[in-house]
């Protein structure tokens, strides 16, 4: 796989906070990245730098080999964004919506498809106010892609949702990810990033002090000869909520 993503050395101070402090990593074509780290660690500065958000202090971010820069308006053709609160009129049919996206980036798409590709297709003439937070956060997806990016960010897309929004949002940017865009997402679920990210980033203070396969970055923990005490459990409590509700996509799921 080739790279579609290169970071190097992104520094980004506020005051006297060295927010992001030489953040280096490539992401690869159809690859999903992840990005960890406490509160405060840089995660989401380092986004916004590499979406054209924030202004960069220095260091570079390459986006299918253009500098996001020297071109910024070009990068905004190339990348698709999750906003972490999305926005929409509620007196809007998500058909609309969709249509005012594609028509932003100058485009005429398949609305009914793009709203196919998130089981919305039953809400097409419904309005957003109708929506639950898990059918909001997947119409919010769908229009970050209308222009057909080639990578796509997402801001801790599953904060909020219940245990079967969110596992349907994994399928979801598995699905994306397949179609060979370059996903770049931050969580604070670790269960998430195992289960989600083909790699990932450890953030702490503006660094990235980790960065490897879930897999690798597991080996390389027990390695170092961390030990927990044995506790076989067979279930947890979501496979039990899972159990007793379903996992399958329901009309009223948040
Ligand atoms: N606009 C700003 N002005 C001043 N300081 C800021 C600004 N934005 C972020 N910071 C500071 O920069 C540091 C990194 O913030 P950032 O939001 O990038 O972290 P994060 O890893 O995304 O955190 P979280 O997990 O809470 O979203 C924090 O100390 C934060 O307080």
């Amino acid at each position: 796989m080739s790279n579609m993503v290169e970071v190097k050395n992104l520094k980004k101070r506020y005051g006297d906070k060295q927010a992001v402090n030489g953040v280096s990593f490539s992401v690869k074509k159809g690859e999903i990245f992840g990005i960890l780290g406490p509160n405060g660690a840089g995660k989401t500065t380092t986004l916004e730098m590499m979406e054209t958000l924030r202004p960069i202090d220095s260091g570079s971010v390459v986006i299918d080999g253009i500098d996001v820069k020297k071109q910024p308006q070009a990068i905004k053709y190339l990348i698709g964004v999750q906003p972490q609160s999305p926005a929409f009129q509620d007196k809007t049919q998500l058909i609309e919506v969709i249509q005012m996206f594609a028509a932003a980036y100058g485009e005429k798409v398949d609305a009914m498809q793009f709203l196919r590709d998130v089981d919305l297709e039953e809400k097409a003439k419904s309005y957003v106010e109708s929506l639950s937070g898990g059918q909001k956060q997947r119409l919010s997806i769908t229009t970050a892609l209308v222009h057909g990016p080639k990578v796509f960010f997402l801001d801790e897309p599953t904060t909020g949702l219940d245990p079967q929004a969110r596992r349907n949002l994994w399928e979801l940017i598995k699905k994306v990810r397949d179609r060979g865009i370059s996903v770049i997402m931050t969580t604070h679920y670790m269960d998430e990033a195992e289960i989600l990210c083909d790699r990932i980033a450890v953030m702490d203070n503006g660094a990235i002090v980790a960065l490897d396969t879930p897999k690798n970055l597991i080996q390389q923990l027990l390695k170092r000869g961390f030990k927990k005490p044995q506790e076989v459990h067979q279930a947890n409590l979501e496979d039990v909520f899972i159990d007793l509700t379903g996992k399958a996509l329901r009309d009223g799921d948040s």
